[in-house]
């Protein structure tokens, strides 16, 4: 049966519906194979499927409806799909801005074929079930969604960096206009950083605060609103001007998954259990807890719970 009723505004409302995708067959053996994908180090496909049972298993124990992908691909997807070890970070691939579903495009060429077999799968699913490889209707853009947040319900920010490039920028904005977004905030992480997306750096923390990374003070954001001029705003002033706080993340030996958290809730987050200890005093005096999940095997692949997860569905709050 296909689902309806997509529809998300912020990264903080009560996630109701998530999209998921098992671990690829294919394992990364050696550390030379692990470059070729991405992945920072060799993980057996035994870790990654029992990682992978233990975050699916979370999100469902907090009233989640979860749906694998993997489920979900057309028989012409499936052999590249399985063969795909970076595919089990939907995140990037797609993302539901209001109430359509935007799909991404890989900047990253080991992630080509596995997007094209996830757009498949996400049409399946949103479309019905199908023989051949459709990706969903509606718009697509030229990121990778572990670049973009929906900072509430009329903004968004961005990164241009090593996978979103800026001259995809015109087309996003265009897609959010018409998704009922009245302003994009875009920024620029220097590509010899190496921080491969922006959820690597910096996450909502409810409708009040964020979390950066301390580095992303010295970024300018480029302010973009329908029928008005660009202009700049410090990366601070920009989120002083509009009531949010800015925590600082503690320095930590890179990677850092400290940001690359979820919201379950409005006041709950799912994180890793690497970053839990170091988040929870962190967001405590906002009053947001902190569940972890030992998803350590999965986080080889140089990315964590929020990287893992596509929200389909979160409750709206106005
Ligand atoms: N949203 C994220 N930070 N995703 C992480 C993706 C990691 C993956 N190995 C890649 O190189 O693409």
């Amino acid at each position: 049966m296909a689902l309806t009723g997509i529809e998300c505004w912020s990264e903080s409302a009560q996630l109701e519906c998530v999209a998921v995708c098992r671990p690829a067959v294919l394992e990364v053996a050696t550390a030379l194979e692990a470059s070729a994908v991405g992945y920072l180090g060799a993980v057996s496909r035994q870790e990654v499927e029992d990682a992978s049972g233990r975050l699916r298993e979370a999100l469902t124990r907090f009233g989640c409806r979860l749906f694998d992908l993997g489920d979900f691909l057309p028989e012409s997807a499936r052999a590249v799909s399985e063969a795909s070890v970076n595919r089990v970070f939907v995140r990037d691939t797609a993302a539901v801005v209001g109430r359509q579903l935007v799909t991404g495009t890989a900047a990253f060429a080991a992630r080509f074929a596995e997007f094209d077999a996830t757009h498949a799968a996400l049409g399946a699913l949103l479309h019905g079930g199908s023989r051949d490889a459709a990706p969903p209707e509606g718009p697509g853009a030229g990121l990778e969604f572990g670049d973009v947040f929906l900072l509430d319900e009329e903004r968004i920010l961005v990164n241009l960096g090593l996978r979103s490039d800026a001259r995809a920028l015109q087309g996003f904005l265009d897609t959010a206009w018409g998704a009922g977004f009245q302003e994009v905030g875009a920024l620029c992480i220097p590509e010899h950083l190496g921080i491969i997306h922006l959820d690597l750096a910096f996450n909502v923390l409810g409708p009040r605060a964020v979390l950066a990374r301390s580095f992303l003070k010295h970024l300018p954001v480029r302010v973009l609103a329908p029928g008005q001029a660009p202009r700049w705003e410090s990366f601070e002033g920009y989120f002083a001007r509009r009531g949010q706080r800015i925590l600082p993340l503690p320095a930590a030996e890179p990677p850092c998954f400290l940001s690359n958290y979820i919201f379950l809730g409005p006041q709950l987050l799912l994180a890793s259990e690497s970053a839990a200890p170091r988040l929870k005093p962190l967001v405590k005096e906002l009053g947001i807890e902190v569940e972890g999940v030992d998803i350590a095997a999965l986080e080889r692949g140089n990315g964590s719970v929020r990287c893992l997860t596509l929200p389909l569905k979160r409750r709206a709050t106005s």
